[in-house]
């Protein structure tokens, strides 16, 4: 089965995706989510300069070969913008992999582990009780687990907050990056308030995560960690940068809180010294940025050694196409943990349909052969490409900090 055709879709329902459709002489198609928020067109011009021409006359079926050529044949390995390149094309083609053998994806990748994949949902909050409101809004619509996040006395914009209430969080918002403060004192002194409310209001069942965006060093995440055990969070995650992989050992000796990290890593390489190590507990990076399902299979057999579980990356910078192959994987993968979901706005709905549903805090896969989610091209067009960027971070005395 030759592949005749492959060309990359920029779209805006909402906010900018990069879209993967690959055609082959048998007249099936794939689809793969190409997106690296903020750097959406270096991938672009990746694929389109320098994977797609190379991709026509070869068999859609050679999957593992052409993961190799693209990666090991490129010289330069890894990277964000190499890795979400090769995931995209990955994506599509499992897709018509399963789509050729007639199946729904998570049964080509050897059936079902699950019946439902447990999915978060965010709620943020100006403060504690908006929050508090936002828990009791998802736990109504049957959410199990909930990322929880709140506004800080004294700091004006922070990570996960959206700037007035109700209104839908986006980070990528202007095509200069905004500038947010931060100070990490009124941050460690007030986030386990947060904790102590969600659980005096919900009880102990619920399952419940936070973000802290890569913004402590080692020893304040340990600070915080050891603070919050009363609270039995699901999971701390990225609470540093973790470009040293060493960091997550003083953490991981200091606190029982599990540790989640890498939504910024692309490659197992990024993380073999945390794994080997177990000094994290669940893996972030999403099928669209770690290499695909090839990639990703990969890393989560390579963890499940050693009692680390998924736990996909998922905000709405992620396109349905990412979320509906997750779907499917999170279906199949013997070590899954939770998928992470921050609902797409309508529009981006509308661009990609797709039959993963939610169903009382899980998600379904569908049944149609592939991974299950399509872009219909003309509505795609009605959304041009809009130029946006994630904020950067400052110190109060402005040292630029992680974001
Ligand atoms: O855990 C998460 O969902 C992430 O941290 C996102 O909120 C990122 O900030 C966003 O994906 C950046 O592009
Ligand atoms: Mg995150």
């Amino acid at each position: 089965m030759k592949i005749t055709e492959a060309y990359t879709i920029v779209s805006s329902p909402g906010r900018n995706f990069v879209t993967l459709k690959i055609k082959t002489d048998s007249g099936l198609y794939g689809i793969g989510d190409a997106t690296l928020n903020g750097r959406e067109k270096a991938v672009v011009a990746y694929l389109d300069e320098h994977v797609l021409p190379a991709l026509i006359g070869r068999d859609a079926h050679q999957i593992e070969d052409i993961w190799h050529y693209l990666y090991r044949g490129a010289y330069w390995r890894r990277g964000p913008v190499t890795m979400s390149a090769i995931s995209a094309v990955d994506l599509a083609l499992w897709d018509i992999k399963a789509k050729a053998a007639n199946m729904p994806l998570y049964q080509l990748l050897g059936g079902k582990s699950r019946e439902r994949v447990m999915t978060y949902a965010h709620c943020t909050g100006q403060d504690i009780e908006t929050c508090l409101e936002e828990v009791q809004k998802h736990v109504d619509l049957g959410y199990k687990a909930v990322r929880v996040q709140a506004g800080v006395p004294g700091i004006k914009t922070i990570y996960g907050v959206a700037k007035t209430p109700g209104e839908r969080y986006e980070p990528a918002d202007a095509a200069i990056p905004a500038e947010h403060s931060w100070s990490t004192e009124k941050y460690l002194n007030h986030a386990p308030k947060l904790f102590k409310a969600v659980r005096e209001r919900f009880g102990d069942e619920l399952h419940v995560l936070h973000d802290v965006h890569h913004r402590l060093t080692p020893i304040e995440a340990a600070r915080l960690g050891k603070a919050v055990e009363p609270y039995h969070l699901f999971w701390l995650e990225d609470c540093v940068p973790a470009e040293n992989q060493e960091s997550m050992k003083l953490i991981r000796q200091h606190t029982t809180t599990p540790l989640a990290i890498g939504e910024v890593f692309n490659s197992i390489h990024d993380y073999r010294e945390m794994i080997e190590n177990q000094w994290i507990d669940y893996i972030r990076t999403p099928l669209s940025h770690g290499g695909g399902i090839t990639g990703l299979r990969r890393l989560a057999d390579f963890a499940g050694l050693y009692h680390i579980r998924t736990g996909f990356h998922g905000p709405t910078d992620l396109s349905p196409v990412c979320l509906g192959a997750a779907v499917h994987f999170d279906t199949w993968v013997p070590n899954f943990g939770i998928q992470e979901h921050m609902a797409h706005d309508p529009l981006t709905d509308e661009v990609f349909p797709h039959d993963y549903r939610f169903e009382n805090g899980h998600f379904i896969a569908g049944e149609a052969p592939g991974h299950g989610v399509d872009i219909d091209e003309d509505a795609a067009a009605r959304y041009p490409y809009k130029p946006a960027s994630l904020p950067v971070n400052r110190l109060e005395d402005g040292t630029l900090w992680h974001w």
